[in-house]
């Protein structure tokens, strides 16, 4: 057995456990990413893993050996774990060599081992400089690359890209996505961010209420979301309390096919609104331009507010009349008002 592998478990801090039962698996060589609202217990469980925190039941082992669980309490230092702390939290006195040696044995200091971990994180050359000496995003790559050096069995990396800019952050989730390849590194990211989560991971894992909610490739979470609250959560909605009946459900926007049956909440993505000749009579509220798309704030003629992703030119502003359609299909969540 290898990977990572977390069975039922709980840990938490007061009598009420934040973790309460929690199974996950982070395949070899594979990138998972836990993704959920603040407070739901990331870093709680990153601790758990690390083993800075003790698990009160279930167990984690790596690569098949028992790390955690029962009377095993294996120490941090000996678990074989790499982690890339927020913010990157780089020795400030050490060099960039000296930090990503620091794990290291003399001889391993030694092998060349070093140049070959900065070439791999786009750094080579920088060895001499001091963590002062370099922008946000070239640290977190030298705390990839610390991680990375002692050859852990799992990295473990909590939410890496926290308060870069835009477009650094996309530069650096490709770069560390690459990194992670071309080591074969088996990681787990922890992240509130869904756009990190579905752009960088292999899987991803939908924490909420101390358990793993789904765990599915990420367009299984957004086209298959295992409930409303995965939906609602991951990504953005457009939702209608309905009434289900011969695989249809009447909406404002139509009668829409759906599987399942009875009352619920009818779910759309925005991307599968579209205005043109067809479909039933909106009035444009509000335009709001991202750059590479636009979000549209519609008003259906009994007054419910949907939202429109439109993408390439607009040609549309507020308080023009068109007409919405709907591509593609809907979810439909029984039994779960919006
Ligand atoms: N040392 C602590 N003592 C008591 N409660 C704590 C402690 N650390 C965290 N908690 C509580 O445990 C819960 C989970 O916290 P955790 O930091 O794991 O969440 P998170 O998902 O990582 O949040 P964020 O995304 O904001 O970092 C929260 O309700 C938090 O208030």
């Amino acid at each position: 057995m290898s990977g990572l592998d977390v069975k039922g478990l709980i840990a938490g801090y007061g009598p009420e456990p934040v973790l309460r039962g929690l199974d996950l698996r982070v395949p070899e060589g594979g990138l998972v990413a836990v993704l959920g609202p603040s407070g739901c217990g990331k870093t709680t469980l990153l601790r758990v893993l690390a083993g800075f925190h003790p698990v009160r039941d279930g167990e984690v082992r790596l690569g098949g050996r028992l790390l955690a669980g029962g009377a095993a309490h294996v120490p941090p230092e000996r678990r074989g774990i790499g982690i890339v702390p927020q913010e990157g939290a780089l020795f400030p006195h050490l060099s960039v060599a000296g930090n990503v040696g620091f794990g290291l044995s003399r001889a391993g200091r030694r092998d060349g081992r070093i140049g070959e971990l900065l070439a791999l994180v786009g750094l080579s050359g920088y060895e001499a400089r001091k963590p002062g000496e370099l922008s946000g995003g070239q640290q977190r790559r030298v705390a990839l690359a610390r991680a990375l050096a002692p050859r852990p069995g799992v990295v473990l990396m909590d939410e890496p890209f926290s308060s870069l800019d835009a477009g650094l952050r996309d530069e650096l989730r490709v770069d560390v996505r690459a990194a992670l390849r071309a080591f074969g590194a088996t990681a787990l990211l922890v992240t509130h961010d869904q756009e990190e989560a579905l752009g960088m991971a292999d899987l991803v894992a939908v924490l909420r209420d101390g358990v793993v909610a789904q765990l599915g490739t990420p367009q299984e979470i957004y086209a298959r979301p295992a409930d409303l609250g995965v939906a609602l959560f991951v990504g953005e909605a457009v939702t209608f309390p309905g009434h289900a009946e011969n695989g249809t459900v009447d909406t404002p926007l139509g009668r829409l096919p759906v599987q399942g049956s009875g009352g619920g909440t009818v779910l759309l993505r925005p991307e599968q609104l579209h205005a043109g000749a067809d479909g039933v009579p909106a009035t444009v509220d509000d335009v709001r331009f991202h750059g590479h798309d636009a979000t549209v704030s519609l008003r259906l003629a009994g007054g419910e507010r949907v939202r429109q992703r439109v993408q390439g030119p607009l040609g549309i502003s507020p308080g023009d009349e068109v007409r919405v359609r709907v591509s593609g299909p809907a979810l439909f969540f029984a039994g779960e008002p919006a």
